[in-house]
């Protein structure tokens, strides 16, 4: 029997890093998660402990601290895309670097109407999210959303599947159907303008999901991932994940009261959890893209 060391990769996780742009009075926060990721040959270190090959996970996270300050950060994608050339770029043995990064918004406190300049509140619990892969001379972007909460309170039916004798769910004609999104979108290549593509993959899916007039939650993912690749030629490739947050209808006969589709309860778990992937024919391959992700 021979053993060897498979794929692998190392680098530091969720890097908490805020800056305050001050170029006046009004100031601008950015606040990101980025975790860094490097391969390359790295067997030395697995096999004999030789660090001679391995930039420390330490000086990756003081990298991404110096970046910040050396140039403005700008959209997580550039930001990400810097970092991964720089460390490929400059270290002999790394052939390969994945930055992912999260930014969690914040918006101005509004006072007495208008927006304030240095005050700020969290914009709830949505995350723009990209992940950069540099390697071989080329780079993959991967952006996406996590946390975007959506509820429409009818345009929502599910019915006609198989009954056996374990089925007890009604089928029903009109349903709420709530979900929060976890969507990653791969761009066709290097270059997008980054924050104008995802505002408007959100908008389309945003829209989506409100207008399509769902027969399953399926049918809903499909037609939010087609429409994004129908409206954005720069996207290849969608990826949906969707939990199905179901609310249940409350059985207030006990009450001698009728629900008529008003009163629910918010389930939180277990939940139906429908996951997919809308895709291009005429995409070009994923490359490293979606690999160990
Ligand atoms: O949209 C839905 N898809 C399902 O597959 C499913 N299964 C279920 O119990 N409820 C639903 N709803």
């Amino acid at each position: 029997m021979a053993i060897t060391l498979g794929p692998n990769q190392y680098g530091k996780a969720e890097v908490r890093l805020v800056t305050v742009r001050r170029d006046g009075p009004v100031h601008h926060l950015k606040d990101l998660t980025v975790s860094t990721s490097l391969r390359g040959e790295l067997a030395a270190t697995h096999l004999t402990g030789d660090n001679a090959g391995v930039l420390a996970t330490d000086t990756q996270k003081n990298t991404v601290y110096a970046f910040a300050k050396e140039a403005p950060v700008g959209e997580i994608e550039d930001f990400g895309l810097r970092l991964a050339r720089h460390f490929v770029g400059t270290q002999e043995n790394i052939t390969g670097a994945r930055i992912k990064i999260d930014e969690h918004g914040w918006d101005r406190i509004a006072v007495g109407g208008s927006p304030h300049d240095h005050a700020f509140s969290r914009s709830g619990n949505e995350r723009r999210t990209t992940a950069v892969t540099v390697q071989g001379g080329r780079a993959w972007v991967v952006s996406g959303i996590d946390g975007l909460t959506l509820l429409k309170s009818t345009g929502s039916e599910f019915h006609g599947f198989p009954r056996d004798q374990y089925t007890t769910l009604a089928e029903t004609g009109d349903r709420i159907l709530a979900t929060a999104v976890t969507a990653r979108w791969r761009y066709q290549g290097e270059e997008a303008d980054w924050a104008e593509s995802h505002r408007e993959v959100r908008r389309v899916m945003l829209e989506t999901f409100a207008t399509k007039h769902s027969l399953s939650l399926q049918q809903t993912l499909y037609a939010m991932g087609a429409a994004v690749l129908e409206a954005r030629p720069e996207v290849a490739e969608v990826r949906l994940s969707l939990p199905n947050k179901h609310h249940f209808l409350v059985d207030l006969s006990p009450f001698g009261l009728k629900n008529d589709n008003e009163v629910f309860y918010a389930a939180d778990r277990p939940y139906g959890l429908i996951e997919g992937t809308i895709l291009r024919d005429d995409a070009e391959d994923p490359g490293p893209a979606w690999d160990l992700h």
